[in-house]
């Protein structure tokens, strides 16, 4: 594992704000642990349903936990019609991100958190809704179809690309999309999480906060990185193309987004396993060329700067081959992220005090209002 890196200075690095028995990011194991599990013996050997047990329970579950936990989720994917009217009049050029956030909101105006009592209940709700909520938008204001949400899916994972294309994924898709979800879920005080805690911190309701860690995660520096990183692969021709393309970028000193990390130093152990199932999954792609491409921009970017590929990366390639349209990208993340997001409110709501730092002034002196005729 790399070493840790040097943390300080702007945009509160290295200053812990928070205790938590989530993560660890930087610190054990691959790098990235939930709950003193290794990311990479999660993805390989769990569903996102295990790891949402995990994570949001605080053990994986056994057999008996695990079906009963999957029958709760599968009974809550039912859009109220009133969520359904709402979506019906987000425009098809809205992003939907911006859909994921005002769905959120709107769902808890319905389905309202009343005490923290409830909050397992509103996290379990969102987690079963979320992915037919974004493709209810989809579908209807890029096809004019009003889908059912209600599908036999037998998981999350499943029923994204259930309701997005409209028919049962093939194994691959479905293995590939649970490994996807459980490299997302959580992440210690990355920024929409940081931003979940301080909205939980003033004793707000789950839906509030998470409504603002989606509008925090929306942002390219943060998980619409990987929507960005498609946009850029995308215009590269081929692996000679790409490495012509970011030599330029780097010489104009342009972000190459889906690179680099606030916290890792040399690798994000999130890649090596996306990368994994990008190649599995470029073998049977129609645009094989796009995981070259990204092999080659990985090679320049560390070669030039030594710049690794983040989580972000090569999930651009991953779901583009699973023929997720890259507007949806980022929505995938938050329907992972969830988890995390929902555990540390929980965790915020059980040992709380009001998030609240100082800031250092560097404005203009003292002064006296003058009257306004002598302004
Ligand atoms: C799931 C996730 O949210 S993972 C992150 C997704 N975000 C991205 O992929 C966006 C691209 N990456 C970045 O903007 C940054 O690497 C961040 C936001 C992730 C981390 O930011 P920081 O902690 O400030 O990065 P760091 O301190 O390592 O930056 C060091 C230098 O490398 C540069 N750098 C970092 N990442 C990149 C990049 N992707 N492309 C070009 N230069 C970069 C920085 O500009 C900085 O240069 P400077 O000192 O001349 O200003
Ligand atoms: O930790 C961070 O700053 C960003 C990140 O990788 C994540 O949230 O998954």
């Amino acid at each position: 594992m790399a070493e840790a890196k040097q943390l300080s200075g702007a945009g509160l690095r290295g200053q812990v704000a928070g205790k938590t028995a989530l993560s660890t990011v930087g610190v054990s194991g691959s790098g990235l642990t939930y709950r003193g599990y290794d990311v990479k013996d999660l993805a390989d050997n769990c569903t996102f349903e295990e790891v949402a047990h995990l994570i949001l329970k605080g053990e994986l579950p056994n057999q008996q936990e695990l079906d009963a936990y999957k029958a709760k989720l599968k009974g809550l994917r039912a859009l109220p019609q009133a969520l359904k009217d709402v979506l019906e009049r987000i425009p098809a050029d809205a992003h939907p991100m911006d859909v994921m956030r005002t769905g959120c909101s709107m769902l808890g105006n319905l389905e309202t958190e009343e005490s923290f009592d409830q909050q397992q209940d509103a996290t379990d709700r969102m987690l079963a809704l979320f992915p037919g909520m974004i493709n209810y938008w989809y579908n209807f204001s890029h096809k004019g179809k009003r889908i059912e949400v209600e599908t036999d899916a037998d998981s999350i994972a499943e029923q994204f690309l259930w309701t997005l294309h409209g028919e049962k994924p093939t194994e691959l898709h479905t293995r590939v999309m649970h490994a996807s979800l459980v490299l997302y879920a959580e992440h210690e005080f990355n920024a929409s999480t940081f931003t979940a805690r301080v909205c939980a911190s003033t004793l707000s309701d789950m839906h509030s906060c998470i409504t603002g860690a989606i509008g925090s995660l929306r942002g390219p520096l943060h998980g619409g990185a990987n929507e960005a990183a498609m946009e850029l692969i995308q215009k590269m021709e081929n692996p000679d193309h790409a490495e012509a393309t970011l030599m330029g970028m780097l010489e104009r000193k342009e972000k190459i987004m889906g690179f680099g990390h606030a916290i890792y130093r040399e690798s994000d152990p999130r890649n090596a396993i996306i990368k994994g199932w990008s190649e599995k999954l470029s073998k049977e792609a129609s645009n094989p060329a796009l995981y070259d491409i990204s092999v080659r921009c990985e090679a320049v970017m560390w070669r030039e700067k030594k710049l690794f590929c983040n989580a972000d990366f090569f999930h651009a390639s991953a779901y583009n081959f699973m023929g997720i349209p890259t507007k949806l990208f980022t929505p995938i993340f938050v329907c992972s992220r969830l988890t995390g997001w929902a555990a540390h409110v929980m965790e915020q709501r059980s040992d709380n005090r009001i998030i609240r730092p100082s800031a250092e002034y560097v404005g203009v002196e003292f002064r006296v209002v003058p009257p306004i005729s002598v302004r």
